[in-house]
């Protein structure tokens, strides 16, 4: 039998924001337990996939992304990922995969994670594998904990590292304003500031929580497709972490609440902003406010499905 190979495959995968964020301890691999919600916003990574002898990788950016930080060799997701994707099935392929790159880099919006699920369903396609989502998934979750929600897409909870997901309902759509930052933060660091703050204040804070959860009330607020109470109930655990490497980006999330937002917060690990609008047009408004204060802002909507041939 022939297998019939395309001449190229083309992949979109999306950024994610981590609507709610709640952190537990440090286990002993070195991963917090945590219980988030996830949704996926229409910030797109793009990969197309050629074959090739061997799997190579080629990154451009499209928009503002500032590509320096991205590793091209065996440190990088989508390689990582192609190759799992290639021992798993027992299959001597190769592929070049194009990147490019819209979701900011260090950005804490999973831009490495939606590359790695985009390789994966690319590589899949190109080869004619035809593996099942739940196979896939669970590679994904061996690349990394935000892996397997790029692949899923949607609105999510996350629990166990992130990478243990259940769907969220969620009626109509979101609207968000999100300012990246030039600069970006390493996730590790971050946890460990988080751990390092709660070691500091013990007495104050307490624990952290024993079994993280998502807030029964965001999820509500997911369901109703109601922008407002979801606004009051936005929250991550490492937004003060963030924010005490960072005490720049403060002023920033002040701004955009003071310019029209529901309300603001840190995206994952940060440094990129969230804002989340009322509607479509507030969020446009708000757009232009921060573009004219000299601030790069870009609208997005969620939920939006996670990696696809397109
Ligand atoms: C913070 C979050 C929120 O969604 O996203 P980002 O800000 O990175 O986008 C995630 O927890 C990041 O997930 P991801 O970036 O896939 O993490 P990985 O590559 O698997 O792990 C990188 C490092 O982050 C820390 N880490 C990650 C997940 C977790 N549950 N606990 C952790 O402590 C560990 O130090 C780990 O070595
Ligand atoms: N395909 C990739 N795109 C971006 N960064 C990658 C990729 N593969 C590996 N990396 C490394 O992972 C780090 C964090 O990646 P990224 O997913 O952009 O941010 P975050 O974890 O904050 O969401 C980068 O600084 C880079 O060193």
């Amino acid at each position: 039998m022939t297998t019939h190979t395309p001449a190229s495959v083309r992949v979109r995968a999306p950024g994610k924001i981590n609507v709610f964020l709640e952190v537990g301890d440090v286990q002993d691999d070195g991963y917090h337990e945590l219980a988030t919600a996830f949704q996926a916003v229409s910030l797109y990574e793009e990969m197309t996939a050629t074959p090739a002898d061997d799997i190579s990788l080629e990154v451009s950016s499209r928009g503002p992304v500032d590509i320096d930080g991205v590793p091209t060799d065996d440190r990088n997701l989508a390689i990582r990922a192609a190759r799992l994707l290639a021992q798993t099935a027992g299959v001597d392929r190769g592929a070049h995969l194009l990147i490019r790159k819209a979701v900011p880099v260090a950005g804490g919006m999973g831009g490495g994670s939606a590359d790695a699920a985009a390789a994966l369903v690319a590589c899949d396609a190109l080869w004619g594998l035809g593996m099942p989502m739940s196979e896939l998934s669970r590679m994904a979750a061996r690349l990394g904990a935000d892996v397997p929600f790029a692949l899923m897409g949607g609105t999510a909870v996350g629990t166990g590292r992130g990478d243990e997901l259940s769907p969220a309902l969620a009626r109509g759509r979101f609207d968000w304003v999100l300012v990246p930052n030039d600069v970006g933060m390493s996730t590790p660091v971050v946890y460990g500031e988080l751990d390092a703050h709660r070691e500091r204040h013990a007495v104050d804070i307490g624990p952290a929580p024993r079994v993280p959860a998502v807030d029964p009330d965001v999820l509500h607020a997911l369901r109703q497709g109601d922008a407002k109470m979801l606004a009051a109930t936005l929250r991550n655990d490492l937004q003060a972490a963030a924010l005490h490497l960072r005490p720049d980006l403060a002023r920033v999330l002040e701004r955009g609440e003071s310019s029209g937002a529901l309300a603001g917060l840190v995206s994952g690990s940060g440094p990129t902003l969230a804002f989340l609008a009322t509607d479509e047009a507030s969020a446009i408004d708000l757009q232009v406010t921060l573009s004219a204060a000299g601030l790069v802002a870009l609208h997005v909507h969620g939920p939006v499905p996670g990696a696809r041939v397109v």
